[in-house]
């Protein structure tokens, strides 16, 4: 059964943008409320490297590439992006205990007492009951979304990514130690978008998430200043 916690949760702005000029704006407009940017791949891939260290002076960054591939790749990945200064970096928990385990190695010895947290994204917030068996996997999405937390935070992950649906289960399941950051937050009134498993931050500030990652929301905004800070007021903030 569901219960409310009383952990903070914070704001994290996803700068989902073309350039860096559109994104550095709205970093600047939402920095009053937000806890975290969040550079993607859409911006990583238009602007590299420098996109992070120009989003980190207004706020720590999420570096959010969803790296997935072999574990010395990943590691090397990780290595690379280390010195860059993002407080937290995705990588996918399909990817498997192995490559989990690499991943958080790589983040140690690279950044010391500094390096990067690593979050491994479970299920992703797009994906319904209907694409998940789909891509041949059985069961549903809140066993495979518990299957791949328990197995990323034994492997090493500092924290996962997860819907709305799942926080509950994987704070019951996991205790308070690993973070929880949680998309396809969608404010009363705002349209899903593409994303399929979807509630308000007020709802998952009590059901124990540690982040909310917001987007459209915000950034499509006639005013993205006055929505984060509506949302960050929703949180307690
Ligand atoms: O890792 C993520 O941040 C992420 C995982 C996931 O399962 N779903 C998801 O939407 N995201 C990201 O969260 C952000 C959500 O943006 P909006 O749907 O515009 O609020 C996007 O930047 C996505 O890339």
């Amino acid at each position: 059964m569901a219960t409310t916690r009383n952990a903070p949760c914070g704001l994290c702005v996803a700068l989902d943008a073309p350039d860096l000029a559109t994104a550095e704006a709205w970093a600047a407009a939402v920095a009053p409320s937000a806890g975290l940017l969040k550079v993607g791949l859409e911006l990583f891939s238009a602007e590299g490297a420098p996109a992070v260290r120009r989003i980190a002076a207004h706020r720590p960054v999420f570096l959010d590439l969803k790296l997935h591939d072999i574990p010395n790749t990943v590691a090397g990945a990780i290595r690379s992006l280390a010195p860059l200064g993002a407080a937290w970096i995705t990588i996918h928990a399909a990817g498997g205990a192995a490559m989990v385990a690499a991943a958080r190695e790589a983040a140690e010895k690279a950044g010391g007492a500094n390096r990067p947290r690593i979050l491994a994204v479970t299920v992703l917030t797009s994906i319904d009951a209907a694409t998940l068996s789909d891509i041949g996997v059985a069961g549903g999405t809140m066993q495979q979304v518990l299957r791949l937390g328990r197995l990323a935070v034994a492997a090493g992950a500092d924290g996962l990514v997860c819907s709305p649906r799942e926080v509950s289960a994987l704070r019951d399941a996991l205790g308070e130690g690993p973070a929880l950051v949680v998309p396809g937050i969608r404010p009363v009134g705002s349209v899903a978008d593409d994303q399929a498993r979807t509630a308000t931050p007020e709802a998952m500030a009590a059901a124990g998430a540690t982040w909310v990652v917001v987007g459209r929301p915000i950034t499509k905004a006639a005013d993205p200043g006055a929505a984060a800070q509506g949302i960050a007021t929703a949180l307690g903030w």
